[in-house]
């Protein structure tokens, strides 16, 4: 089975979740989430805005706020093709949608978090492996933002939200891929730290 093949038959899977279980699944991932040791303490969050059918976060941001986390959002970065930029919510962030279709907040200096100021990273995902490692929507987003964290300039703790489902046995795994340390699903925190 070839790359496109497999993020197909995975996003067809994801997509086939109706929304009052995908709902219940970030209710348990949640759940996973904010028992972790890891977020006993204020922290500054990388999220994400989900869309179609990836695990739902608009609950789980809620209640990260409501525990006092700081969170940023990312936005496609304006001029670094192929680079995010995290930008920390407040009450009076604009919204706007990316090329996408994705909500994000409006690129506003003043709320630009740099990434090493992140302690936790949400990544969306459509699947990952028993390793760890990654396959998205192949805009290659994520990989470029954790190479700073694969090459130890930078200290954030990458976790990969998901349904059970996004799971497979073995990713093909390309030079530029970055494992995930952990990956949240219903059913399981899977922690690939050493
Ligand atoms: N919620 C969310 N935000 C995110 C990401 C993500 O995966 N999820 N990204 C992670 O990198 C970045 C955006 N990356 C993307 C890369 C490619 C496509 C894309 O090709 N979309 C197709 C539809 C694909 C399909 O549904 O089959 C399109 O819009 O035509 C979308 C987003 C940043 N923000
Ligand atoms: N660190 C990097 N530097 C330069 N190019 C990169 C880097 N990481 C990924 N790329 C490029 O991005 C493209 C997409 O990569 P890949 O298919 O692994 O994306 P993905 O992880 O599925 O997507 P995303 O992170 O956006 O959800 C690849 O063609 C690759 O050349």
């Amino acid at each position: 089975m070839t790359q496109q093949q497999l993020r197909r038959q995975l996003l067809d899977a994801r997509a086939s979740v109706s929304n009052a279980a995908r709902d219940y699944a970030a209710l348990q991932v949640g759940e996973h989430l904010l028992q972790l040791p890891e977020l006993q303490q204020p922290c500054q969050i990388g999220s994400y805005f989900s869309v179609k059918a990836e695990l739902p976060t608009h609950a789980i941001n809620q209640r990260l706020m409501a525990q006092a986390h700081q969170l940023s959002l990312p936005i496609l970065h304006p001029f670094r093709a192929g680079h995010l930029l995290f930008m920390q919510l407040n009450q009076t962030t604009q919204w706007t949608h990316n090329r996408f279709g994705i909500p994000e907040p409006e690129l506003d200096v003043r709320h630009v978090t740099p990434l090493n100021q992140l302690n936790v990273l949400l990544v969306p995902l459509v699947g990952f492996d028993a390793l760890g490692n990654r396959m998205g929507m192949g805009g290659g987003f994520y990989d470029r933002t954790l190479s700073a964290w694969r090459q130890g300039k930078i200290n954030v703790l990458p976790i990969g939200l998901a349904m059970d489902c996004q799971y497979v046995d073995t990713l093909p795994v390309q030079p530029w891929d970055v494992p995930l340390s952990m990956v949240i699903t219903p059913s399981k925190v899977w922690d690939f730290r050493g």
